[in-house]
């Protein structure tokens, strides 16, 4: 008996009487294959059939095929139909640029020319590249878009002049928008807009006095001499060759330092301590393609940001945060404690609260919004300075002769105001500009963001811009102009001399943004990064190790510039 023959019988017994029929259909299927010639009453039903077959088929395909090809051909129906309807969508948009006479990139390139807001395997601060070297020099601004979203990259620095400083009342807000509804830490500074954000804004400006900052001087330099101990140690461990990491080094420092100063907790991430916060920020860390993702999504439309489910992705971290303020307020109020770092003064925002007239605008300060502003500080206060710090001491290993005059200078602020104390760190003049000129070469904000809140007329053109376009601006390209910074590769704090920084555009360099809506908290990153800095090379001296990556690869699928191999220098006392 062949295989079939005896498999046959199982079927029809599975089957049962409602198999018959089926089994009718291989029989027939059989007799047709061994004649070639259909019988006439399978002929009649072929005929009588509405199902369509793929031509290929021909009319011999079996029937019992023909539900399933009913079926595939119905879903191929419903994706084309639908593809098609996302197309329409898509490109509607597609002439926007074209109407207005403005020079545009190829629409069709939502991977390519200009590049989507995702990176699809370009790094984040590198996607107006192509955009900028082609139009660089010959037009001011260009028109693209960002899924189909029109976007404006403003090409002129004094056009960025105008859009992030003179036309401020048009151009205050980001075009982020946010469930505030669900992501309890979105009513933070950097997203909201409008009256609320002036508002705020005015509210929080005052932590950043140099008054405040003076004060948070000791908080930091706690940390420091942890960190001071903690290179000290590793550089002389058996078999490390004095070389040390300093990637990971910087981020336990900077966690530490943020969460003295907003938090006012002692992490002691630099002791090694495995604690619940350096595994929360670590956490917010890997997530960056989240975010990333979300503000793609959100630029195809407005309501992805409340569909897509990412209250519960971030909710264990913003729970944590929550009640970490939450706690810390309580003990303080309880024990009555002062501290000079960001909890405290947001507790006192809390009291005036009650002083406030602009009851419209008002944010109150309660547990989560205060929060929200601590967790925005801590999240701006990381990656970004741990790199700067970073990226500048690899270039000092670099350059030793340019160290070695950071080190005197450092020597000689110590020895003129008796110790690292808030006027050294300010009169520290060459290493300011070295951290001036890491922010230029490996800024971590590659490019700003404004959205119109009314039609706008570019100056000396007849284009007007409506409230649904973006406006880009590239900083990081304009940073490696060489029109504005000769030889953009070379490391050269000159460039940030009163003299020379008087020759170019102030506007091709914005590490921190410009007008109202600029990091507000500029001062405080900059004294801690010199501080740090100086902290390091007034003990040891850095050089070149066998780890080093001298050529620095970056790490493509990180938000900002970070090494793919860390910051790996060797490192000795200084005498
Ligand atoms: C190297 C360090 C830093 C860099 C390069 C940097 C850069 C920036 C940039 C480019 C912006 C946007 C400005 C604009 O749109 O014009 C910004 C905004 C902001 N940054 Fe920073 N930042 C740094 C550190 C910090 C730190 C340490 C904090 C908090 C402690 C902070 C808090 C903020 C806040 C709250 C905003 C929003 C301001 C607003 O919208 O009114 N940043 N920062």
């Amino acid at each position: 008996m062949s295989t079939r023959s005896r498999a046959e019988p199982r079927l029809k017994r599975r089957l049962g009487p409602a198999g018959l029929g089926l089994e009718g259909r291989i029989a027939s299927h059989r007799s047709r294959a061994a004649s070639s010639q259909p019988p006439a009453a399978v002929r009649q039903s072929d005929q009588a059939s509405p199902v369509l077959l793929p031509p290929e088929w021909g009319q011999d395909a079996p029937p019992l095929l023909r539900p399933a090809s009913a079926m595939l051909t119905a879903v191929l129906a419903v994706v084309a139909t639908l593809l098609a309807l996302l197309w329409v969508y898509f490109s509607w948009n597609f002439d926007y640029w074209s109407k207005r006479g403005v020079k545009s990139c190829n629409p069709f390139s939502l991977f390519g020319d200009r590049g989507a807001g995702l990176p699809f395997g370009k790094p984040f601060w590198s996607l107006l590249d192509p955009v900028y070297e082609k139009y660089r020099g010959a037009e001011r601004f260009v028109g693209t878009f960002q899924a189909r979203q029109p976007v404006l990259v403003v090409l002129d620095p004094e056009l960025a002049k105008t859009i992030l400083t003179k036309e401020f009342s048009t151009f205050h807000g980001r075009g982020q928008p946010i469930d505030e509804e669900n992501d309890k830490l979105s009513l933070n500074l950097f997203n909201i807009n409008g009256p609320r954000w002036k508002n705020l804004r005015s509210r929080l400006s005052p932590t950043f006095t140099s008054g405040k900052l003076r004060l948070m001087i000791p908080l930091m330099e706690d940390v420091n001499k942890e960190l001071i101990a903690r290179v000290r140690e590793l550089s002389t461990e058996k078999g490390a060759d004095g070389q040390v990491e300093f990637k990971d080094m910087l981020l336990r420092y900077a966690t530490d330092v943020i969460g003295s100063v907003a938090f006012g907790i002692s992490c002691n991430s630099l002791k090694g301590e495995v604690n619940e916060f350096y595994k929360m920020t670590r956490e917010v860390f890997s997530r960056s393609f989240l975010f990333i993702l979300r503000v793609f999504l959100v630029s195809i439309h407005p309501l992805f940001v409340k569909l897509m489910p990412f209250k519960s992705i971030f909710n264990k971290t913003t729970n944590f945060f929550i009640k970490l303020m939450k706690d810390t307020v309580e003990y303080r109020e309880a024990n009555k404690i002062e501290r000079n770092d960001f909890v405290h003064l947001m507790m006192q925002l809390r009291e005036d609260d009650r002083l406030e007239t602009d009851r419209v605008h008002h944010i109150e300060f309660n547990h989560s919004v205060m929060t929200a502003q601590a967790f925005l500080f801590f999240i701006a206060g990381l990656d970004s300075i741990a790199n700067t710090v970073g990226f500048s001491l690899h270039e000092l290993a670099i350059e030793p002769e340019l160290q070695q005059r950071a080190a005197d200078e450092v020597r000689d602020m110590l020895h003129k105001h008796g110790g690292m104390t808030y006027d050294a760190v300010k009169n520290m003049n060459l290493i300011e500009r070295i951290i001036r000129e890491s922010l230029r070469k490996w800024g971590p904000v590659g490019m700003l963001t404004r959205a119109p809140n009314a039609p706008f007329k570019i100056p000396d053109t007849d284009v007007v811009i409506d409230e649904s376009v973006l406006v880009q601006i590239p900083v990081w390209q304009m940073q490696h102009d060489p029109t504005f910074f000769p030889e953009p590769q070379r490391f050269d704090p000159d460039r940030f001399t009163e003299e020379n920084k008087e020759q170019r555009h102030s506007y091709a360099y914005l590490p921190f943004g410009e007008g109202p809506r600029f990091c507000i908290a500029e001062r405080f990153a900059v004294l801690e990064m010199k501080l740090v800095l100086a902290t390091l090379i007034d003990k040891f001296v850095f050089t070149v190790g066998s780890k080093t990556d001298v050529s620095m690869q970056l790490d493509t699928k990180q938000f900002s510039p970070t090494p793919k191999s860390g910051f790996w220098l060797r490192v000795e006392d200084r005498p």
